[in-house]
């Protein structure tokens, strides 16, 4: 959701001259789950309720973010911890705008963009292909496709054994993927840019590039939030990490103390 209450483009400036770029206020969201009377989702067990007139399915709900709040600015790398479950890749679709709130509200600047393991490529189309494409749909313009898209082949590394680039994406292994993923969305200065646990998929040399790319991003005036059970990539990449646990945000600090924290509990 953009902000309504800031014209786009505006710049207030608050809290010791920082920019607010992202403000998540008290952010509510829940899953419903709808639970067949007689078992299941699937068109046979549809049918069958609607042919033996029993009752709609039954909905349950699991309440993924509860009460979230906080304000990212300019130039800031976060991170996002919390054990399996607690919430991290619900709250950054909600940022994103993929997933509505249920209560509360994020206020960004700009569309933020997700970069997740998951982002939509075409897996019969060449690499070079989708390159193009996904430029073209975060808004570049042709000129600047073609003269991006050598460069985020080189970074992505997906030609290192052979020349992959012209070969359909259904031919990469995940690790490719992701990379080409990650290059195709670091080429272009995002005001927010979301990580959902891209970098922990490439191999070393791959994420000593994107973990500079993501440094580069953040001096380029943007923020980044990083999702990422790899504690280093957290410490190597952010300054500020958030530690989310059911739902609930139990810290936000600096990255030493909140990782000193999370590692110590009980
Ligand atoms: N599409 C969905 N429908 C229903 N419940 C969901 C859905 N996606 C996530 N959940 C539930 O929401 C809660 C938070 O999940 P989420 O994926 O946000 O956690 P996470 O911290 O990113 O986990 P992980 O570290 O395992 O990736 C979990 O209880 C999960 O079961």
């Amino acid at each position: 959701m953009a902000d309504q209450t800031q014209p786009a483009g505006s710049t207030a400036v608050t809290d010791q001259g920082r920019v607010p770029t992202v403000v998540v206020d008290d952010v509510h969201v829940v899953y419903r789950i709808h639970k067949g009377a007689t078992g299941g989702t699937s068109p046979v067990s549809a049918l069958k309720r609607i042919v033996s007139r029993t009752n709609a399915p039954n909905i349950t709900e699991v309440h993924a973010v509860k009460g979230v709040s906080f304000t990212a600015y300019q130039g800031e790398a976060i991170g996002l911890i919390g054990s399996n479950g607690s919430g991290k890749s619900t709250l950054l679709r909600a940022i994103a705008g993929l997933l509505p709130v249920d209560r509360g509200a994020v206020y960004t600047m700009g569309q933020p963009s997700l970069l997740g393991v998951n982002a939509a490529l075409l897996n019969d189309l060449s690499g070079e292909r989708n390159v193009v494409l996904g430029c073209l749909a975060m808004g570049m313009a042709p000129e600047e496709v073609k003269r991006l898209a050598p460069e985020i082949i080189e970074f992505s590394g997906i030609n290192e054994r052979g020349d992959f680039a012209s070969l359909p994406m259904r031919t990469y292994s995940s690790g490719m993927g992701a990379r080409l993923r990650f290059a195709i969305a670091a080429a272009k200065k995002h005001d927010v840019l979301l990580i959902d646990e891209a970098l922990a998929t490439g191999d070393r040399k791959f994420r000593r590039r994107s973990e500079q790319r993501v440094r580069e991003l953040r001096e380029s005036a943007g923020t980044v939030f990083l999702v990422s059970h790899s504690l280093s990539s957290i410490v190597d990449t952010c300054e500020r990490t958030i530690w989310l646990e059911s739902g609930v945000l139990r810290m936000d600090g600096p990255t030493e103390e909140v990782i000193a924290a999370y590692e110590n509990q009980p």
